[in-house]
């Protein structure tokens, strides 16, 4: 298993040293088009093999694609962070042009990758590496609803005093404020969530989960980078062992959901061939209609993008 990582930077850099110390492919090469950035944290990583206990090599390139050649999965986290004040569709015309370049490389050296976007704005990003890449839906997808939904997570096992493992959750649309919560699908211990949390508790979390990246934007004048880069390490690792994980994923939807033509957050079974299927729920008249909301959002982002081109 040879993974690459475009962009070395907060997320990327943290995305590579996940897959090495958890041995989730043999190689990981990281690029990144600024000067030696991504060098000297590719040996950074290796040199702290011995210290963790790992074999996973770990290289560097700056921006010489031929070093990535015949990778299996690639991650795309190249592109701007926002700064406080700003949205993730501010980015758009700066990240569309560093997605799609890369985008064109990756496909000239690793013509069967899987491709997994980080760069934002998310769901129209993932929209320009496939349209881009030409590649099946199957295997170009966005990572954002494992971050929302560990978010998530992680607030209500603040709330309720329990083990963040305890809680499973979904949440689905596009990466933003539309972002789609589903309590009906939450549950701590296999216990409905409603049953342990009152409803203005839990719109709260919900609330801020909505606006979790802004919260951290907001607190480090750039945005996070341990948990996204966990996260879309975890999607290397359910595609790497096959593990047929299900996960909120952004995908083009092709009728599901009754939505076409749209990259949204849904739940998915990842394994060895990237997307095995997208899960459809029987969501009820108001998180429809949520999702619609959420879906009407995106496709305008997505016009800008095409306005763009
Ligand atoms: N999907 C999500 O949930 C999620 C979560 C966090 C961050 N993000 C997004 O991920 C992106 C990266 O965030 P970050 O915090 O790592 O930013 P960063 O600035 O730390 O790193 C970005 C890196 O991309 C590199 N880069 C720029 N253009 C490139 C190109 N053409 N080829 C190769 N490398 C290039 C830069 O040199 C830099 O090192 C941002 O767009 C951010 O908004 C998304
Ligand atoms: O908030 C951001 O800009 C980065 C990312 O999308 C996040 O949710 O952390």
């Amino acid at each position: 298993m040879k993974v690459t990582v475009v962009g070395a930077g907060n997320v990327g850099a943290t995305c590579a040293d996940v897959l090495a110390y958890r041995e989730i492919a043999n190689e990981v090469v990281l690029l990144d088009i600024k000067e030696g950035v991504a060098e000297g944290k590719a040996l950074d990583i290796w040199q702290k093999a011995p210290i963790n206990l790992y074999d996973t090599r770990t290289v560097g390139s700056t921006n010489d694609y031929a070093k990535t050649a015949g990778s299996d999965v690639v991650v795309i986290t190249s592109g701007l962070p926002r700064k406080p004040g700003m949205t993730r569709d501010d980015l758009i015309q700066t990240n569309a042009g560093i997605v799609k370049s890369v985008t064109e490389n990756v496909v000239k050296h690793s013509p069967d990758a899987i491709i997994i976007i980080v760069s934002n704005p998310l769901d129209v990003m993932t929209y320009q590496a496939h349209i881009t890449s030409k590649f099946p839906r199957t295997r170009v997808m966005g990572m954002a609803g494992i971050l929302d939904t560990a978010r998530y997570r992680a607030f209500l096992a603040e709330a309720l005093n329990v083990s963040p493992k305890d809680i499973q959750a979904v949440l689905m649309g596009g990466h933003g404020d539309t972002m789609v919560p589903l309590p009906r699908y939450t549950t701590v211990g296999g216990i409905p969530v409603t049953e342990l949390i009152g409803k203005e508790e839990l719109d709260a979390i919900i609330q801020r989960t909505k606006t979790g990246g802004g919260e951290l934007v907001k607190l480090m004048g750039t945005s996070a980078w341990y948990a996204p880069g966990s996260a879309a390490a975890q999607m290397v690792e359910a595609i790497a062992r096959d593990q047929r994980r299900v996960f909120p994923v952004c995908i083009k939807l092709e009728g599901e959901y009754g939505i076409k033509d749209c990259y949204l957050g849904v739940p998915v079974i990842l394994g060895k061939n990237g997307v095995e299927k997208v899960i459809e729920l029987d969501l009820n008249a108001e998180e429809m209609a949520l999702l619609k909301v959420s879906e009407g959002h995106v496709k305008e982002v997505m016009t800008v993008l095409d306005n763009l081109a």
